[in-house]
């Protein structure tokens, strides 16, 4: 278990992570998310006794990183895949970590093998592609066969195999009951992967919750219509009690699913209908509305969806 107790980092003028206070728990995967520069390498720092935190608090199984006797043994981390001696082989790499952490040789050849690198364990890591420079790094993490580890966003750069390789293997760690936080800033990702959320921006708590709920709070589904006779169905709608709210164009949209009803109405009616669809609002789009007032740095256009209908939930906390 990872415990952050109101975790602050200030780098001068700027407050990058701003008194977080959330666990993460074994068995299941946690996932990180906020958009760029919204403080998850920072916190992960921390976690790892890389950075010092400005105020508060983070244990790792009730300890200090720098109290862990072999702290291999209790996270592995992959931060930044790119700190690899590249003259070195993968399988020097390793036992040299290995050697110099007290876990035992055989750990090196049984972690290629988990990542699938065992054909190029003698090649050196400077010839290897971003996806082997990945599975070396993971294959660090998991060297001291730890029961916490940790992945700063994972699948950056990977191409579907690779993706789909990492999601699996992050899964199977979790339900051999360790604690897996995995950071990404891809909503999408991460709920094909994480059991549990918790998402932050400008350094601030924004949601700390499960994966389910999150899905059953914001997967809005919705029917589009469409049609020649508008004011006529508009009357119709209005008459059985059905909200109608205007979108784009001549469409309109009604909350729920009540397609089928639609459709049958309209057809009582003699109304012509041009669509009538039923539409699902994606978790990208829930993730982008929540973090929307805390993005740093706007691509053209603005920045995208205000922030609108969320519940008492999602503020304040
Ligand atoms: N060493 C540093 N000195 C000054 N500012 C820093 C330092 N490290 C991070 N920051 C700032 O702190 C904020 C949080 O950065 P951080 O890298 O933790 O965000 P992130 O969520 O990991 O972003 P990304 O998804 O882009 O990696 C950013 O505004 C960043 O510019």
């Amino acid at each position: 278990m990872i415990e952050l107790a109101g975790l602050t980092k200030r780098y001068g003028e700027k407050l990058a992570v701003d008194g977080l206070t959330f666990a993460v728990r074994p068995g299941i995967v946690t996932g990180f998310l906020g958009p760029n520069g919204a403080g998850k390498s920072t916190t992960m720092r921390m976690i790892l006794g890389l950075d010092h935190p400005t105020a508060g608090d983070v244990r790792i199984d009730g300890k200090h990183y720098d109290q862990l006797a072999d702290p291999l043994t209790y996270i592995g981390a992959l931060l930044d895949a790119k700190a690899v001696h590249g003259g070195r082989s993968a399988y020097n790499h390793l036992l040299c970590l290995a050697q110099s952490n007290g876990i035992p040789k055989h750990r090196v050849g049984e972690v290629l093998e988990t990542v699938g690198l065992t054909a190029v364990a003698r090649k050196k890591a400077k010839g290897f592609s971003y996806g082997m420079g990945q599975r070396l790094g993971i294959a660090a993490a998991l060297l001291g066969d730890p029961r916490i580890l940790m992945f700063d966003e994972p699948v950056n750069g990977l191409d579907p195999e690779g993706i789909h390789w990492i999601r699996t293997l992050m899964k199977s760690l979790a339900a051999q009951g360790r604690t897996v936080f995995v950071s990404s800033h891809l909503m999408s990702e991460m709920a094909l992967t994480a059991d549990h959320l918790v998402v932050i921006g400008q350094g601030r708590l924004l949601a700390d919750t499960a994966m389910a709920e999150f899905i059953r709070q914001n997967s809005r589904s919705y029917v589009r219509i469409r049609s020649p006779q508008r004011e006529g169905l508009l009357d119709v709608l209005h008459e059985a009690g059905i909200t109608v709210v205007e979108a784009g164009g001549s469409a309109l949209e009604v909350d729920g699913g009540k397609a089928e009803q639609i459709g049958e109405l309209a057809a009582r009616h003699g109304i012509v209908l041009h669509e009538l669809s039923v539409q699902q609002a994606s978790l990208e789009e829930a993730f982008m509305r929540l973090t929307a007032e805390t993005v740093e740095y706007h691509a053209q256009g603005g920045p995208g969806p205000a922030p609108q209908d969320w519940g008492a939930d999602w503020k304040g906390m």
